[in-house]
């Protein structure tokens, strides 16, 4: 049975989407993503009296018989506060929006007990290492393929090593089809099949180019982090996670066989700080 008085909620908001979580104390139920909702969603929640209400304004129209289905009996109790929600956000304007929730509470750097953190340090990343190691312990390097790709990387004494930022996938192909004269806008590559590498058309050439680089890139990084920590962990997260580490398994099997896949890191370090 649900206790209620245990809900709470999880957001980390990206520079693409929201990632959601619905956690019951510990125990995470289930997540979702939604697009940035609209001020005046926002700003309506905190009238909502019962969760189902609140659920069902942040849920997505098309995915409502899941949540419906899944959250049964949560669903049938009323409560008569917010339940807390836990932001982190690495696009301030979205932050500002959700300030008006009745019982907002951000994360900031200072509440992550890394060590050796530098001031401008993305919370997601923060978050997504601190989920990770605490999970599976430490060394830990976290590859965050989002709308930005990330390295992050901590050592035995729980401090950041550093890392690395560059544009993820979608970023890079958006940008092609978006800063040139000529280059069409290519799907995401949607399949594991890797893109001919030397190819004879424009799509193609722009597949291989960023696929083979990225994968490359990824490797390089994993490589330079296993001299640092030849016992190191690697975990990777993020809307492309599948997709490169498909890739990643077809070209270099050894190392994805070493890669942890999660989704939802960020959502264990936020448990960590909301539990602590
Ligand atoms: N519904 C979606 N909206 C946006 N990006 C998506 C979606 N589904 C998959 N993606 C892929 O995920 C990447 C964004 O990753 P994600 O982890 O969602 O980003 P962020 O956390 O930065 O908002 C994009 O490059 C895109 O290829
Ligand atoms: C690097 C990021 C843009 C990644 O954001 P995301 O792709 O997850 O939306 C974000 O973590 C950020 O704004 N970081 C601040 C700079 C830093 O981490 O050094
Ligand atoms: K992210």
């Amino acid at each position: 049975m649900c206790n209620i008085k245990k809900i709470w909620l999880a957001l980390e908001i990206g520079n693409s989407q929201l990632h959601w979580a619905l956690f019951n104390g510990e125990i995470l139920d289930f997540t979702w993503d939604t697009e940035y909702l609209p001020e005046s969603v926002i700003s309506q929640l905190a009238q909502c009296q019962t969760l189902n209400n609140l659920l069902l304004a942040i849920f997505p129209l098309h995915q409502r018989t899941e949540v419906q289905r899944e959250q049964k009996e949560i669903l049938a109790e009323a409560f008569f506060s917010s339940p807390p929600l836990f932001l982190a956000s690495v696009v301030p304007s979205q932050t500002t929006l959700w300030q008006t929730y009745p019982n907002i509470r951000v994360i900031t750097l200072d509440q992550i007990p890394l060590r050796g953190v530098y001031p401008t340090l993305g919370i997601d990343r923060a978050l997504a290492l601190w989920g990770a190691g605490k999970t599976w312990g430490f060394p830990m390097l976290v590859i965050d393929a989002g709308t930005a790709l990330t390295f992050t990387g901590a050592d035995d004494n729980q401090c950041l090593v550093g890392g690395a930022i560059l544009p993820g996938l979608g970023l890079q192909i958006a940008t092609l089809g978006q800063k040139t004269g000529q280059l069409p806008l290519v799907e995401t590559p949607n399949s594991a099949s890797l893109p001919t590498r030397f190819a004879l058309n424009t799509p193609e050439a722009i597949q291989s180019g960023i696929i083979y680089t990225l994968i490359a890139g990824i490797k390089d990084f994993i490589e330079a982090w296993w001299c640092l920590f030849p016992e190191g962990k690697i975990a990777i997260k993020g809307g492309d996670r599948t997709l490169l580490f498909n890739y990643l398994q077809t070209l270099y099997p050894a190392i994805a066989s070493h890669l942890i896949v999660e989704l939802n890191l960020t959502f264990w370090g936020m448990r960590e700080i909301a539990m602590s």
